[in-house]
């Protein structure tokens, strides 16, 4: 992997358009985004459905690869990346999505710990001890050894944020994390991953259409048909 130069923004996307489909069915997406984030920036993305935002962020975090213009996540370009280049990059990130997707054979403690597997370097007994303390951190002390099924909504998304961040990642990509909570366990959960976030330093750019949780972003973007229309720092935040 090449070395991370720490004075450039941890991301920044120029001129990237996207395209789904071929031939006739050759659909544009994503319309000459601009977007520079700060490392340790909190950004909300924003915007109507079917305006690209997913789009967006999944080729931010490596999982499509981008097609035109420049996409240079923590200093590596991912624009014409091969898939192998993609693998790598992904590893830098943590990924919160709606569904939480927890392994549902597998406790809260095996869920967060098996994160840590794919990082080089890091010792059973260590692994052991960093899933232990991220999880006591989201308040999941007493559910180690619960199975998904046997914990509420908010305490999966709990899991699936201990999980994204327990490698201490740079980045943090999240997709309409509260989407399937109820008000208060939401307020919780995006409360949580700014104060983890902010406590580690990582960057973080969530997707939401909830707008009772704005106020924890320093900037928020607005897409609009594939185009980025608005980005404006978060009047309400801190
Ligand atoms: N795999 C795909 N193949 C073809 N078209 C796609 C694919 N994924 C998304 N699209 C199209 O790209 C456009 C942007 O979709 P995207 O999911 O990025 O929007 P979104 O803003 O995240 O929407 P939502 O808020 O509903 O999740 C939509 O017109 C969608 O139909």
């Amino acid at each position: 992997m090449p070395t991370i130069n720490t004075n450039e923004c941890a991301i920044s996307i120029q001129n990237l358009d996207h395209y789904f489909g071929n031939g006739q069915l050759r659909k544009q997406v994503l319309f000459n985004i601009n977007l520079e984030i700060n490392a340790g920036e909190i950004v909300i993305m924003t915007g109507p459905s079917g305006s690209g935002k997913t789009t967006l962020l999944t080729l931010v975090g490596g999982l499509r690869s981008a097609q035109s213009g420049s996409l240079r996540i923590l200093g590596n370009e991912l624009c014409g990346a091969s898939s192998k280049q993609l693998t790598q990059a992904r590893r830098n990130h943590g990924y919160i999505f709606q569904a939480h997707n927890l392994h549902g054979s597998l406790t809260a403690l095996q869920n967060v710990r098996m994160a840590l597997e794919l990082q080089p370097g890091i010792s059973i007994p260590e692994m052991l001890t960093r899933s232990k303390e991220i999880l006591e951190e989201v308040g999941l002390g007493h559910r180690l050894n619960y199975y998904p099924d046997n914990l509420s909504g908010g305490q999966k998304q709990r899991v699936a944020i201990a999980r994204a961040l327990v490698s201490q990642p740079k980045i943090v990509l999240a997709d309409e994390p509260t989407a399937a909570l109820d008000k208060q366990s939401g307020r919780d959960v995006v409360e949580l991953m700014q104060k983890l976030a902010k406590e580690q330093g990582c960057t973080i750019l969530l997707v939401t259409h909830d707008n009772r949780i704005l106020d924890i972003a320093d900037r928020i973007v607005y897409m609009e048909d594939g185009h980025l229309v608005k980005d404006t720092v978060s009047a309400v935040s801190h």
